[in-house]
């Protein structure tokens, strides 16, 4: 029999409170497929604590810091994450090819010093809280998609394994990147949850019907009373 489907959820724990996330991961851990860290978390707690949760949750940890520096800035900072043995990290797609083949090539020296599994390094192409007119007062005129295509492009053809983007996008870069690229959705909302500041949204179910891998879900779930209850709700919506 064919293995099923991995569980695409990855909870978006943002919160600098290290009790609250290491209890709330290892709540979420038979219903997530995996835990977000991002800048939030990682600000107050730095390494120990992505440690700390992976072990109370053990599911895989997408450590969510959003690189965009310099090339040998960026490439330091991906071999440090690679201790807390990340499945994910990534980098903007906007700090260009030099700056993602340096993280791609940091991330193959970050697992052989720390001894771990060597991540997937993702860029993120244009963020979800963004839309047209966001982009409009930074200089960028041309359509969201075209902005995210261009990016997605050059993300593959610098060496990474996928992308950050937006469900409205997803199979369009799947169409222009192909099947292995990893897709990876934040800004994705159930139809009871609040849109708060995600500006390209799409359903659960929508999201991975558009080819979405990876659904990133924070609030919808920890600003829940019940957040493994919600987590399950999502997760009984999605496609069988
Ligand atoms: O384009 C992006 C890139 C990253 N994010 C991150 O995903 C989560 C979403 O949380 P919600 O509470 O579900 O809105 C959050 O940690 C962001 O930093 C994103 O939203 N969009």
């Amino acid at each position: 029999m064919a293995d099923p489907a991995p569980n695409p959820i990855y909870v978006a724990v943002d919160t600098p409170d290290l009790n609250r996330a290491t209890a709330l991961s290892a709540a979420l851990a038979d219903v997530a497929g995996g835990i977000k860290l991002g800048l939030e978390f990682f600000t107050a707690n730095g390494v120990k604590g992505v440690h700390q949760v992976a072990s109370a949750s053990g599911l895989p940890v997408f450590l969510d810091l959003k690189f965009h520096d310099i090339p040998n800035t960026v490439a330091g900072a991906v071999r440090a994450a690679c201790e807390t043995a990340p499945g994910i990290v990534n980098v903007h797609a906007i700090g260009g090819r030099t700056m993602m083949t340096a993280a791609a090539q940091a991330a193959d020296e970050g697992a052989r010093i720390h001894a771990v599994t060597r991540p997937l390094v993702i860029a993120v192409t244009v963020l979800t809280s963004m839309d047209q007119t966001d982009m409009a007062e930074c200089g960028i005129v041309r359509p969201v998609a075209d902005q995210v295509r261009e990016l997605a492009i050059l993300t593959r053809d610098s060496g990474l394994d996928g992308v950050v983007c937006s469900a409205h996008e997803a199979a369009m870069i799947r169409a222009a990147c192909g099947p292995d690229f990893k897709l990876i959705v934040p800004g994705v909302r159930p139809a009871w949850a609040a849109t708060d500041d995600q500006k390209r949204i799409m359903t659960p179910a929508e999201a991975i019907a558009a080819g979405a891998d990876i659904l990133v879900i924070g609030r919808p779930i920890t600003g829940a009373e019940d957040p493994v209850a919600a987590c399950r709700r999502i997760l009984a919506e999605l496609p069988k």
